[in-house]
């Protein structure tokens, strides 16, 4: 390892990609418990238990926790349910002015121990860098699954592209400084999600919109996929949630994804 001369953090970028290499995994299961409080806790335990061989990542919806009496509890319990060598991304779409940033980081980190967030934009790079800390790594919403009847992100740019591109462009542009900046990028567009692609070649993107949202997933890695097989994390969380083996939805759910990677590597 080189000697940088300061302290050395591990990112979860460098957990990330060693998990997904010894687990030969894309996939992220989101944890969006629904149900009774009394019996949440218990199918929590059991989908992360089940599906934890086939994973990537897990992404717990921090809404899902919050909605819920001792939900902050609930989280940090659930995430350290987690094996180590696994990177949970809280799923918070943070995104306020750099002060208040810091304390949500300091809660998503410290407070629960997550290893990654997602964050909203919207307010600029200042509302993310807080974020970006040693050891972390940030999803920048770019593109997201929804389809709203009035879109920012679709707004389009006189010099060409959409907003979207902007977002995209400002977590390139963080993460040539951090190394530690994804983007969120959902199934449902994949023309969208090509581009994006094209603008930032190199970084992680994770996708939500397939299943529930009717992402197709074939063509959503044709146009997510690196050329090395890697680069981005394919989110489940209603269809493992609800599936009566949570296992074998994220085992078969694995083995689609992973069918799809040699043919477009070599396409
Ligand atoms: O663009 C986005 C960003 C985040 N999400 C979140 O992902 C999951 C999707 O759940 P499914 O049940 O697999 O549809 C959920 O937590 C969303 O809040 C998203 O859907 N789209």
């Amino acid at each position: 390892m080189q000697n940088l001369g300061f302290a050395y953090h591990p990112s979860s970028m460098e957990k990330l990609i060693q998990r997904v290499q010894q687990a030969d995994s894309l996939v992220c299961v989101g944890l969006d418990p629904i149900g009774a409080d009394d019996q949440v806790l218990a199918r929590l335990h059991e989908v992360i238990d089940q599906t934890a061989p086939y994973v990537a990542a897990f992404k717990p919806n921090l809404a899902f926790f919050l909605s819920r009496p001792d939900g902050v509890n609930l989280l940090r319990i659930v995430i350290d349910r987690v094996p180590k060598d696994i990177p949970v991304i809280l799923d918070g779409k943070f995104g306020d002015i750099a002060n208040t940033a810091e304390h949500y980081a300091r809660f998503a980190y410290e407070v629960v121990g997550a290893d990654a967030v997602t964050v909203n934009p919207y307010m600029g790079d200042d509302a993310i860098v807080p974020f970006a800390q040693p050891g972390k790594m940030v999803f920048v919403l770019a593109k997201t699954s929804n389809k709203p009847t009035h879109s920012l992100q679709d707004v389009a740019l006189t010099r060409g592209g959409y907003l979207s591109d902007l977002a995209a462009g400002v977590a390139k542009e963080l993460d040539n400084q951090h190394h530690n900046i994804g983007l969120v990028v959902g199934a449902t567009n994949p023309e969208a999600l090509a581009r994006v692609r094209q603008a930032c070649p190199d970084q992680w993107f994770l996708i939500p919109g397939i299943g529930a949202q009717g992402g197709d997933l074939a063509s959503t890695l044709q146009a997510g996929l690196r050329p090395d097989g890697q680069g981005v994390l394919i989110n489940s969380s209603r269809a493992i949630w609800q599936a009566a083996d949570a296992g074998a939805a994220a085992r078969e759910l694995q083995q689609q994804i992973n069918s799809y990677r040699p043919a477009v590597i070599n396409a």
